[in-house]
């Protein structure tokens, strides 16, 4: 799904007002009409209030058509024009319609809402231009102190939060509920942006279907329809080598659960063989906690530094991928084998944890991780290797920076997991919860990317597959609680996962 600019949204609304044809006007209804429905099927048989705020361009029509369609459905409806701004003509025209309009002209005119109800916050959407200050900031305080008793719904944007621009530290309507239009909007997937927007609902709205075919964007949010594409079903007549042979760099002395939950996920994406790469500590724990995996054992008991020597010594079998990091410490000796493995492997490649923390601990085996690498730093991890930026539009443009530099594919772990792709192109992940900040949960992603490496998938495919399986696998393990859910569960589900993708 084609994630777009404001701009590209002004667009895509004149193409639908040109070509379908139809006129700003309805095009408005029927964006107000499914708000309304929406919203009347939440609060069906409820008899809270509802209290609109309406601003003076097209989001304040809209606002002013759903308090025009709420009214007509019988509920108790106040509605306030907040007079700052030039009045759009569609604006204007709803105005005349709703008889119950009231006007806010300044902080001192701002309601008193009797009852606990819902406020549809209706004041800026997309056309949002500059942060809002002066006393239409302090109508916006005056909203958010109301969180308590009322229930908040913002029509496409929480007012005050710009599309494609950082809004740290502006005021911005914290809603519970944002209702946005036929797009996602970049700050809604970002954490320090979207937080304000609460759960977002997605409305189509029927916007020219061949706009959205011709808009050229570089960032893109994982639908099903995508993930179909991406999938391959298996081939009837497969044997264990079709699905390829992974080798899991991963644990050490108190840390073999990282490198045993790993192991379990690459089979369990489907991987035809693993073979894991240990410390003598981890040889009885690893066969008898996964028998499926095949166990290379070092002579050192606390850790592993010489998983490069069957590569050197020409004895390693024929891996189709390696995945290196969960568990495996920064031990310098670590850090050198991981040196001279990137001088015999220039294959499928993925990293995680601790081969992340060695590469920023030693920034000088950088150039040596081959193109095409995957690297799956959390927002930590990803700030020790490529440093710190001032908000998280910032930290999107440079990762999609680094990816390209590198020409690496970087997956930045978050609520909307953001994958960058050598050529620019950013893919966020929608599934996924908070019960997945859970100690493993890492592991298991490595363990799923290497799985579908292993099986032939590219890295692009692997990575928007993967992470849409791993937090669709979470989903449906926290189904029941999200605080219970630990890092097994999800490795658990990931069958439950693939399920969902061939049903
Ligand atoms: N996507 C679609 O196809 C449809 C979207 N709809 C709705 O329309 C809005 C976008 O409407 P637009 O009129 O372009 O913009 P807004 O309503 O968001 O805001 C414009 C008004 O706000 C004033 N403004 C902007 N920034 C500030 C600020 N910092 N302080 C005060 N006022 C501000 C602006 O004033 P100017 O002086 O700059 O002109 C405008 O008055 C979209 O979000 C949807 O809700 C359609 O209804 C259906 C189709
Ligand atoms: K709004």
């Amino acid at each position: 799904m084609k994630i777009l600019s404001a701009p590209q949204i002004r667009e895509a609304d004149a193409y639908t007002i040109a070509h379908e044809p139809v006129s700003g006007l309805l095009l408005m209804e029927r964006a107000a009409a499914a708000c309304a429905d929406w919203i009347l099927r939440r609060y069906a048989g409820s008899s809270r209030p509802f209290y609109i705020f309406c601003g003076p361009g097209n989001n304040g029509g809209d606002g002013l058509v759903i308090a025009r369609l709420l009214a007509e459905n019988g509920f108790a409806v106040q509605a306030w024009l907040v007079a700052a701004g030039n009045v759009s003509p569609d604006n204007l025209a709803n105005q005349a319609r709703v008889p119950f309009l009231q006007k806010i002209n300044a902080p001192a005119d701002f309601p008193h809402m009797e009852e606990p109800g819902v406020i549809i916050d209706a004041l800026f959407g997309t056309g949002l231009n500059r942060p809002l200050d002066g006393w239409v900031a302090g109508i916006i305080h005056q909203i958010n102190d109301q969180r308590g008793r009322q229930e908040i719904i913002a029509i496409d944007m929480p007012s005050g939060l710009m599309a494609d621009q950082s809004s740290k530290g502006h005021a911005c309507v914290h809603a519970r509920y944002t209702i946005t239009f036929e797009y996602w909007k970049l700050a809604l997937l970002l954490p320090e942006n979207g937080g304000f927007a609460g759960e977002t609902v997605l409305m189509p709205i029927g916007l020219h279907p061949a706009y959205t075919a011709a808009v050229q964007t570089e960032f893109h949010l994982t639908d099903m329809e995508m993930i179909r594409t991406v999938y391959r079903p298996r081939d009837p007549f497969a044997h264990k080598g079709t699905y390829g042979h992974a080798l899991l760099v991963a644990g050490s002395y108190g840390k073999m659960g990282a490198a045993v939950l790993a192991a379990r996920a690459v089979m369990r994406a489907g991987a035809g063989l693993l073979t894991v790469h240990i410390p003598r500590c981890g040889y009885e724990i690893m066969q008898t906690a996964f028998p499926e995996a095949m166990c290379e054992t070092e002579e050192l008991a606390s850790h592993s530094a010489h998983f490069d020597e069957p590569f050197r010594l020409r004895r390693a079998p024929d891996y189709d991928v390696i995945g290196i990091g969960p568990g495996i410490g920064t031990d310098p000796s670590t850090a050198k084998a991981f040196e001279r493995l990137l001088g015999h492997w220039q294959g499928p490649l993925v990293l995680d944890a601790d081969a992340l923390n060695i590469l920023s601990k030693w920034p000088s085996l950088m150039p040596l991780v081959p193109k095409l690498s995957i690297l799956t730093p959390h927002p930590k991890e990803f700030e020790r290797l490529f440093g710190a930026a001032g908000d998280h539009f910032e930290r999107l443009a440079l990762l999609r920076a680094k990816a390209k530099e590198w020409q690496w594919y970087i997956l930045l772990k978050g609520r909307f997991t953001a994958m960058a792709c050598p050529d620019g192109s950013v893919f966020f992940n929608p599934t996924g919860n908070p019960g997945m900040a859970t100690a493993g949960s890492g592991d298991v992603l490595t363990g799923i990317l290497t799985g579908l490496l292993a099986q032939g998938y590219g890295p692009k495919a692997a990575l928007i597959l993967g992470a849409w399986l791993h937090g669709k696998a979470g989903d449906l393990a926290a189904a029941i609680s999200p605080e219970s859910l630990i890092a097994s569960d999800i490795v658990d589900y990931l069958a439950n996962a693939y399920a969902e993708i061939q049903q």
